[in-house]
């Protein structure tokens, strides 16, 4: 990615983005070449349509929902967190860890490769940092974790990429030591030093506690359509019990976790009914969750390689990015590092999935040991340091 030339917004250019079968969006229309601009007549409010079931099964999307999350099978005390564990689960997933190894069982084998290459860690925030609870609103990361993520941000360039919007994640994470991406990619914030090479014309400057940033923001004239739609989709499900839609400013989601099964038909037509008004708006399926985004050719995986270029680090080739997230979203990240050996990608995961991940932690828990073992080894390495 050539970030030093001017650029226009990244528009959709890839094909496969454009598979209406794997989008599962009936009706995606081709991009206009230019970049992501729309006038206001796209932006006609959507009527409802009628319910017509047949769209949300045969688009594959009621199968995308039901594979969405782990199933719950035994309650622990934290009758919250997902969980998942039998014996038969256990042995599938131990051969499962045979592809995706334990990322702290591989600790050594992990910094064997890091020993004369500059470490930076990218972390997802739900299901990584903090674990997945019903109630997306008191998804807090604990006390332990925070200090982990400040312990490693001392160390080590660290982000944070998110599909919430940047806000929210500082919100929650609210440490200043990190980076952060919200809306999956789509909203970055990073320092004026070591980005002075960088001229794209999706970046604008900005200022965030006195200090001088940029914002790297290629979906920034979707902002009004996003809006429109959050506030379609809220009225559109109102009368669906336990429904809840987000607003995370460049993109939108709608949560059905706390949704009758029987009800994730309704829901799931809701949705594909409203994006049929918006052929420039796309969908992707997350953890019990719809996600409802700008169709251009941005992700985690391209947030990953923006930072690096922005925090200067982009060309070097003593660097070992590690990526450490738990959701589809976060496959993009994994195979950008995949791609030529470029570094680790970490899935985290109580149940066996196919991933583009090198390693595995099991959950949030272990995410926090993998970080601790990481300040440890370089205090270690360098006690002067701390
Ligand atoms: O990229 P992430 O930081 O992992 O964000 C992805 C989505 O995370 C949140 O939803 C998920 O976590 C919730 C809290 O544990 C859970 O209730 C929900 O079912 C999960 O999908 C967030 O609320 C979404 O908007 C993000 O897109």
């Amino acid at each position: 990615m050539d970030l030093k030339s001017s650029k226009p917004s990244p528009v959709l250019t890839d094909p496969a983005l454009m598979d209406k079968s794997r989008l599962g969006i009936r009706g995606l229309l081709p991009c206009t070449q230019g970049g992501p601009s729309f006038s206001t007549s796209v932006l006609a409010i959507p009527k409802r349509r009628p319910v017509k079931l047949d769209d949300v099964r045969s688009n594959g999307w009621l199968d995308a929902m039901k594979a969405s999350s782990p199933p719950r099978k035994k309650s622990m005390k934290s009758v919250n967190l997902e969980v998942v564990s039998d014996d038969s689960s256990e042995t599938a997933y131990r051969s499962w860890m045979i592809k995706y190894p334990s990322a702290l069982g591989s600790f050594d084998k992990i910094m064997s490769r890091a020993k004369n290459s500059r470490i930076v860690i990218f972390l997802d925030y739900d299901g990584t940092l903090s674990p997945i609870v019903d109630d997306p609103d008191r998804a807090f990361m604990s006390a332990d974790m925070r200090l982990a993520v400040r312990n490693v941000a001392k160390h080590f360039p660290t982000a944070i990429i998110s599909g919430r919007s940047r806000d929210k994640v500082y919100e929650l994470v609210g440490l200043t030591e990190l980076y952060y991406a919200g809306s999956h990619g789509m909203d970055i914030m990073f320092p004026d030093s070591g980005s002075q090479s960088i001229n794209h014309t999706s970046v604008t400057k900005s200022t965030d506690q006195s200090k001088e940033v940029n914002l790297f923001q290629p979906a920034s004239e979707f902002l009004p359509m996003i809006d429109e739609v959050f506030r379609t989709l809220v009225e559109n499900t109102k009368d669906i019990k336990g429904a809840k839609v987000e607003n995370h400013k460049f993109c939108t989601s709608v949560h059905y976790r706390n949704v009758a099964e029987k009800s994730w038909p309704i829901i799931a037509q809701r949705v594909h009914d409203v994006l049929n008004n918006y052929p420039r708006l796309r969908l992707t399926h997350g953890r019990k969750v719809l996600e409802v985004r700008p169709v251009i050719d941005w992700d985690k995986g391209k947030a990953v390689e923006f930072l690096l270029e922005s925090l200067g680090l982009g060309d070097k080739n003593d660097l070992l990015p590690i990526y450490i997230g738990d959701d589809r979203t976060d496959e993009d990240a994994f195979k950008v590092l995949r791609e030529g050996s470029r570094g680790y990608g970490i899935i985290v995961s109580t149940v066996p999935k196919e991933s583009k991940a090198f390693f595995s932690l099991r959950d949030t828990s272990e995410v926090k040991d993998f970080l601790e073992a990481l300040v440890k080894m370089k205090e270690q390495k360098d006690p002067k340091k701390i």
